[in-house]
C-alpha cells in the first residue's frame, strides 16, 4: 500500500496542466452502454475510479481500449447484470442503472454500500426510473429494475431531502435517452459533470435541452449512435491546487481550467485574502497566497454553490489562517473525518452537526496520518505542505481515486513530497 512523504515548508512555484474530470468521465462511461456503436473519450484521467469503471464494463461484456487519456468503447453484446463483486469498490457505479435499463429493458445492480462522508442512498434514482414506468424491488441487496415494454417519458422530480442528486439526474437523464415520449426532470442537479453528460449525450444522437439548469428535457430518440467526446476540465482539482497556492504558493498557475466552473472556489479564496487571476480566455489562473489570509466561512451547496468536494481542502487552509474560520457541509454533514487528522497536526477544530469552527493556528506540524476518503487526503496533503517536519500520510488509494499524478504534479511545483511503495 503507498504512503506519501511530504516534507513541509518549500514554497510551490511554476505551472501545472489541469486533468480531465473524474466525476464528468464516470458517468459519460457508463453512458456508453446505451449504443452499440463505437464510443471515444478523450482526457479521461488515469485515476482508479476510472479503471474500475472501464472494468465495470468490460465485466458487463463491452470491448474497451484505454490508451493514454482516451478510452474507446463498444458494448455490442452486454449483459444485465452488474453484482457486488464488480461494483462494491465504487459507489459511481450505479450510474451503470440507468443505461442498462434503458438499453436492456431489465436490469440487476447491486447496491452500493454506506460510505464514510455519510449515508449515501439510491432512493431518488430508483424512484426517478420507476416514474420511467419500470418496476423496481430489492433483491438480495441488488437492485432489480425492470420495464419489459420499454420506458415512457414523465415528469419527474428529483428533490431530495439535502436538494437535487447528481448521480440521480445523470441516471434519469440517461434512460430518458431512450424512453418513448418526453421526458421532464425538475429539482434537476446543475452540476458542470451533468452538463458535460447531457453533451455526450446528443453527440449520440440524444435530444436534452436544459441542462445546467433546474430543468432538464428529454425527447426520446429510438437508438443512439456512436461519437467523440473531450470531457472537461477537473474543477475539484483545479480548486485544490488552487488552495495549495493560497497555502504554499508563490505564484502557482493551472492550465486547462475552465474558470466560470470555479466561481464559488474563487469567491471563498478572495474573502480569505488570497490572490486569483485568470486570464483573459479563462481557460488559466494563477493563484498568489495573499499577505494578510483572513479568516472566512464557507457553506457547501449545490452548484454553483460552493462544493461538498472542496470543503476538507478548504478546512486545511482554515487550519493555518488567522482567527476564526467556519465550514458548514449541508450535503454531507457528516463529512468532517479529515479534521481528526487535522487535529492530530496540531490544528484547533471543534466539530458539531455538519459544522466545523477551525480557529487558525501559526503552523501544523508534522505527524503520521491516515486518508480516510479522497477529498480527506486531499486536504492532508495540503496541511502537510507547510506543516513543519515530513508527513506520512498512509492509504494513499484514496487520493489516487481522484487526483491524476498527484505527486508528479506536486513535484513539479517544487513541493518535497515523495510516494513511497510499501
Ligand atoms: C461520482 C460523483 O459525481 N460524485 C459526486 C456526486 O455524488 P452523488 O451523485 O452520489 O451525490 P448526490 O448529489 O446524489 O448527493 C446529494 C445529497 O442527496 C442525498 N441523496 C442522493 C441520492 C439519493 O437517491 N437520495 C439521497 O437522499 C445524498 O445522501 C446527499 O446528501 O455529487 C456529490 C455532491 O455534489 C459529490 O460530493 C460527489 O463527488
Ligand atoms: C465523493 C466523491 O466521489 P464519490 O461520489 O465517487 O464517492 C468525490 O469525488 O469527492
Amino acid at each position: 500500500m503507498d504512503k506519501l512523504i511530504v516534507h513541509g515548508g518549500t514554497p510551490i512555484h511554476g505551472a501545472i496542466t489541469i486533468s480531465g474530470s473524474k466525476n464528468a468521465s464516470l458517468p459519460i462511461l457508463a453512458a456508453t452502454l446505451l449504443t452499440d456503436e463505437d464510443c471515444v473519450i478523450r482526457r479521461v484521467p488515469d485515476v482508479s475510479d476510472t479503471n474500475y469503471m472501464v472494468q465495470i464494463l468490460t465485466a458487463l461484456g463491452a470491448d474497451v481500449e484505454r490508451f493514454s487519456g482516451t478510452v474507446r468503447v463498444t458494448a455490442a453484446d452486454i449483459s444485465d447484470t452488474a453484482d457486488y463483486e464488480i461494483v462494491r469498490r465504487m459507489r459511481a457505479s450505479v450510474c451503470v442503472m440507468g443505461p442498462l435499463l434503458a438499453r436492456k429493458g431489465r436490469c440487476v445492480v447491486a447496491l452500493p454500500g454506506g460510505c464514510v462522508i455519510g449515508d449515501r442512498p439510491v432512493d431518488l434514482h430508483v424512484r426517478g426510473l420507476e416514474g420511467l414506468g419500470a418496476k423496481a424491488e430489492i433483491e438480495g441487496g441488488n437492485v432489480v429494475l425492470s420495464a419489459p415494454d420499454g420506458l415512457k417519458g414523465a415528469t419527474i422530480d428529483l428533490c431530495g431531502p439535502m436538494g437535487p442528486t447528481v448521480l440521480g439526474t445523470d441516471n434519469v437523464m440517461m434512460a430518458a435517452t431512450l424512453a418513448e415520449g418526453i421526458t421532464t426532470i425538475t429539482s434537476a442537479a446543475c452540476e458542470p459533470e451533468v452538463v458535460d453528460l447531457a453533451d455526450f449525450l446528443n453527440a449520440m444522437g440524444a435530444k436534452i435541452r436544459g441542462a445546467g439548469t433546474p430543468v432538464i428535457t428529454i425527447e426520446g430518440v429510438a437508438k443512439l449512435k456512436g461519437c467523440v467526446h473531450n470531457v472537461i476540465p477537473d474543477r475539484i482539482e483545479a480548486g485544490t491546487f488552487m488552495v495549495a497556492a493560497a497555502l504554499a504558493g508563490e505564484g502557482v498557475t493551472l492550465r486547462r481550467i475552465r474558470h466560470e466552473h470555479l466561481t464559488a472556489i474563487t469567491q471563498a479564496l478572495r474573502k480569505a485574502g488570497h490572490q486569483v487571476h485568470f486570464n483573459d480566455v479563462g481557460d488559466a489562473c494563477t493563484v498568489h497566497r495573499g499577505d494578510n489570509p483572513m479568516p472566512a466561512e464557507i457553506v457547501t451547496e449545490p452548484y454553483p454553490g460552493y462544493p461538498t468536494d472542496m470543503q476538507a481542502q478548504m478546512s486545511a487552509l482554515f487550519a493555518t489562517t488567522p482567527g476564526t474560520s467556519m465550514v458548514v457541509d449541508t450535503i454531507f454533514p457528516q463529512r468532517f473525518m479529515h479534521c481528526a487528522e487535522l487535529k492530530r497536526m496540531g490544528a484547533d477544530i471543534q466539530v458539531s452537526e455538519g459544522k466545523a469552527v477551525i480557529k487558525g493556528v501559526e503552523q501544523l506540524s508534522a505527524a503520521p496520518v491516515m486518508a480516510s476518503d479522497l477529498r480527506a487526503s486531499a486536504a492532508l496533503v495540503l496541511a502537510a505542505l507547510t506543516a513543519k517536519g515530513s508527513t506520512e500520510i498512509r492509504r494513499l488509494y484514496h487520493i489516487d481515486r481522484g487526483y491524476e499524478h498527484i505527486d508528479e504534479k506536486l513535484q513539479a511545483l517544487g513541493a518535497h513530497v515523495e510516494r513511497v511503495r510499501e
